[in-house]
């Protein structure tokens, strides 16, 4: 399958090497207003290609992109230490403005995958531009907390993130909610399979990996000036579901007419993810305190879109 990436700074060529690696794409385009960069991005990512997967990457202009199924969307600006990923909404909101026209000229039959933030509401303006139904523009949202949500857990517990199934909902920001009430560890609730493990999960392990999840993007960015490989793999995650139309239940955000009594907003749930991208989307088991969290979440994100369009 061949992917387009828009934006080759940090994210997009942490996912055009993630696609590469895991072998998630034939072909891998890259599109940015840095032309150097994108060039140099696809022949450094070219280089790794003998020690994994077949895949051809170039670099180009917007119409380099024809003829691609997915279109990750990474233009934009990225938050500075402290900064919080609302904050680049204005900023990112007119480099879309420009972009979106572009791809869907150039590869009009293309399924839009959103990485900029925030990234919830750069997918309702994604999709408001692009003129696509919902189910074609997904946002990454919160697949990035949730392989956090896993990581942290499957450490605490002393077994395999992949053995975690758990998810963090609503807006990939400062408002997200991790959904305790439906974490399984294998196919136990994760207090209980804890307590059997001699790992309880006190008030206070909840409280520290909450932070450890919540406040992941301030630390690293504190450290390193950007996160990048965690988000690489999880945009490499989502163009396999699609191409191989394996129908993956994954926590990304599209526009849904109604969430919580709040219109008209997307943000992340656990949905099914396949060749027509999205074709469903669960409600997990919630304590009344996680329900209103999520309405808090979605009304943050809605506050956010006044006087954007
Ligand atoms: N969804 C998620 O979980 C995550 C999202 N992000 C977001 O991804 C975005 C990209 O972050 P980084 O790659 O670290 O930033 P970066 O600054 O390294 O890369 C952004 C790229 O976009 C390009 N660009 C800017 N305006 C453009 C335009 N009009 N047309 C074409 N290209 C344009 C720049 O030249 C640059 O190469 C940010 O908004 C950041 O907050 C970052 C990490 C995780
Ligand atoms: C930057 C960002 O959105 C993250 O790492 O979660």
């Amino acid at each position: 399958m061949k992917v387009g990436i828009v934006g080759a700074g940090m994210v997009g060529s942490a996912a055009g090497s993630a696609l590469a690696l895991r072998g998630g794409a034939s072909e891998v385009v890259f599109v940015d207003r840095n032309t150097a960069l994108a060039r140099a991005q696809a022949e450094d990512i070219s280089h790794a290609v003998p020690f994994a997967h077949p895949c051809r990457l170039s670099a180009g202009e917007y119409d380099a992109l024809e003829g691609a199924e997915v279109v990750i969307l990474s233009a934009g600006v990225a938050q500075k230490p402290g900064e919080s990923r609302l904050s680049l909404l204005s900023r990112n909101a007119e480099v879309f403005a420009s972009v979106i026209g572009g791809v869907r000229a150039a590869a009009p039959g293309a399924m839009l995958l959103v990485a900029s933030n925030p990234v919830d509401i750069m997918t309702q303006v994604a999709l408001r531009a692009s003129g696509l139904p919902p189910e074609r523009v997904i946002g990454s949202g919160t697949i990035l907390d949730t392989a956090r949500f896993r990581s942290l857990l499957g450490a605490h517990l002393g077994i395999a993130p992949q053995s975690v199934h758990a998810y963090v909902l609503g807006e990939h920001g400062d408002s997200e909610v991790l959904a305790w009430s439906s974490a399984r560890a294998g196919t136990e609730p994760v207090a209980r399979f804890g307590a059997q493990l001699g790992a309880p999960i006190t008030e206070e392990v909840r409280a520290t990996i909450d932070a450890g999840v919540r406040r992941a993007a301030y630390r690293i960015i504190e450290g390193k000036g950007a996160t990048w490989y965690g988000i690489g793999a999880g945009l490499a995650r989502i163009v396999q579901a699609i191409r191989d139309d394996q129908g993956a239940v994954l926590s990304v955000s599209v526009v849904a007419p109604e969430i919580e009594g709040v219109p008209d907003i997307a943000l992340s749930l656990p949905r099914v993810v396949g060749r027509k991208g999205v074709s469903a989307t669960l409600m997990p088991e919630m304590s009344e305190t996680e329900t209103a969290a999520l309405r808090a979440s979605a009304e943050v994100l809605k506050e956010s879109t006044q006087g954007l369009w």
